[in-house]
């Protein structure tokens, strides 16, 4: 089996790769003599592999770091500086290409940040936005503001605000939802009606696609990124 690990800012995650299928691992418990190489991405903190990577060589066990490239396969990133680009971004477009070859793809990934990311049915990324993430955008009002609080409980909805709680949190909710809707303006071709799929990923991924019919979330996006890298990058 794999192991497969996204370093984001917020935390790290892993999990087993067997048989097409994920289960969660324990990153101080892992199954060392059935793991076969160890697959990994990093936008956080590296030093919260080191543990994982010397066990990984005490055990003789390869590891690969996933990194942006100009293109993989048919996918081709937008930018001229792809080294920039957020690897988890990367690999979110190549589980969205992936899972749905020649579609237009709005890929959204809800976490620390948000990121949307605009790919076009022939792979190519057309580019994206990084906003802050729903928590950042509630907390650095919340730290920046002498009345402006927040109460622990009010949920996210797409309702006008009718209290300071509800006017921030909703606030940072249509916020996002609005620049998710300006993404489909890159897309939007009149003449060949084309279908947009949106793809949710991430903490908060859940909670916005269910503000877009016909959307899906997964939450492992990333890691069937992760996945697809590996297998797109070992047999080119
Ligand atoms: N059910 C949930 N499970 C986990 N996180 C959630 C959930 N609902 C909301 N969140 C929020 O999602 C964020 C974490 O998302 P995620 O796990 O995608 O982040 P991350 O990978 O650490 O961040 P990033 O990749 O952006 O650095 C936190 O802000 C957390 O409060
Ligand atoms: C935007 C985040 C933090 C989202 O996890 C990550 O993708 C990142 O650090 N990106 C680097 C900047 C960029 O993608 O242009
Ligand atoms: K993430």
């Amino acid at each position: 089996m794999r192991l497969l690990i996204d370093v984001g800012n917020t935390s790290l995650k892993a999990v087993l790769w067997h048989n097409e299928q994920a289960q969660p691992a324990d990153i101080n418990d892992l199954p060392w003599l059935q793991i076969t190489e160890v697959i990994y991405a990093c936008v956080g903190r590296s030093d919260l592999l080191n543990d994982v990577l010397a066990q990984a060589a005490s055990n003789n066990i390869i590891c690969f770091e996933a990194k942006v490239t100009r293109t993989l396969g048919d996918l081709v990133c937008a930018y001229d500086h792809v080294a920039n680009l957020g690897i988890d971004r990367w690999l979110a477009l190549i589980a969205g290409f992936t899972l749905y070859p020649n579609t237009a793809c709005i890929v959204v990934d809800a976490g620390t940040a948000t990121t949307i990311d605009v790919l076009s049915s022939e792979g190519v990324h057309l580019g994206g936005w990084i906003l802050p993430g729903l928590d950042l955008m509630t907390s650095s009002l919340t730290q920046n503001t002498q009345r402006v609080f927040d109460d622990g409980k009010t949920p996210f909805t797409n309702e006008l605000g009718k209290d300071t709680p509800n006017g921030l949190k909703n606030g940072a909710l249509v916020a996002t939802i609005g620049a998710i809707d300006q993404a489909k303006l890159h897309l939007t071709d009149k003449k060949t009606e084309q279908k947009v799929q949106m793809i949710f990923a991430g903490g908060y991924g859940l909670l916005l696609q269910q503000q877009f019919e016909g959307s899906i979330f997964d939450s492992l996006l990333v890691m069937k990124g992760l996945n697809y890298w590996y297998e797109l990058t070992e047999t080119v």
